[in-house]
């Protein structure tokens, strides 16, 4: 299985011209603020201070680089990849034009970012689709970008619930193939699917 097992942050940037020049296979973490996406990328690379966490909502509002160590262990190998943290969107307090500049951003780092695998796009299992989450997944699908999703919070729901709402959540992001993964960070649970995963799009 796949180990994140260093990780360091490489820089912020807005425009392409800033962006670390470095080729390794990049994926990018997006999705509505606050969902997670902070803590989630601290709890793979098990490295807490990496990407900061806030409880206000709407902090990351630059792109942050990071370039991750891995190794795989089944093979014995090991490498570099990047993880890239996307500004949030949708933040309630924020106006058309900053949302409109949020778009712009996403594009164009759509449009540069030729190492990029996949995107990851981060939804609160809690919350039903919502308009911001499908129009970032229309962009990938126009762009054709791989995804997943990965519902974020899956304690905050019963046991019980979580096959269901995930099969409900599925739907309403009009989901075909594309795998969605019920994480919790609290509990530490529902991360070997995504191991799995990013270890799959590696090969
Ligand atoms: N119960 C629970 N809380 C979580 C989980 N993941 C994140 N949180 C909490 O949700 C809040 C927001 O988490 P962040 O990781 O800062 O969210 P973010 O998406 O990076 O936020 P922005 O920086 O605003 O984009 C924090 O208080 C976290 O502790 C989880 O799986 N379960």
């Amino acid at each position: 299985m796949i180990r994140f097992v260093e990780s360091f942050f490489v820089k912020s940037a807005i425009e392409p011209s800033d962006y670390p020049a470095s080729a390794y296979p990049e994926f990018a973490f997006a999705g509505r603020s606050n969902v997670g996406k902070s803590t989630l990328i601290n709890l793979l690379t098990n490295h807490k201070g990496l990407a900061k966490t806030s409880s206000t909502p709407g902090k990351t509002r630059l792109l942050n680089f990071f370039l991750i160590r891995y190794k795989i262990d089944d093979n014995d190998s090991s490498g570099f990849l990047q993880f890239t943290d996307l500004p949030g969107y949708g933040y309630a307090e924020v106006s058309q034009a900053e949302q409109e500049k949020w778009r712009r951003m996403i594009n164009k780092y759509f449009e540069q970012r030729k190492q990029l695998r996949s995107l990851i796009v981060i939804v609160d299992i809690r919350h039903p689709a919502d308009s911001k989450d499908i129009m970032l997944l229309e962009m990938l699908r126009l762009r054709g970008i791989d995804y997943c999703i990965v519902a974020t919070k899956a304690d905050k729901i019963p046991k019980t619930k979580v096959a269901k709402t995930v099969k409900d959540l599925a739907k309403g992001l009009g989901l075909k193939e594309e795998p969605i993964f019920p994480v919790s960070a609290l509990n530490n649970t529902g991360l070997e699917p995504l191991y799995n995963w990013f270890q799959n799009k590696l090969s």
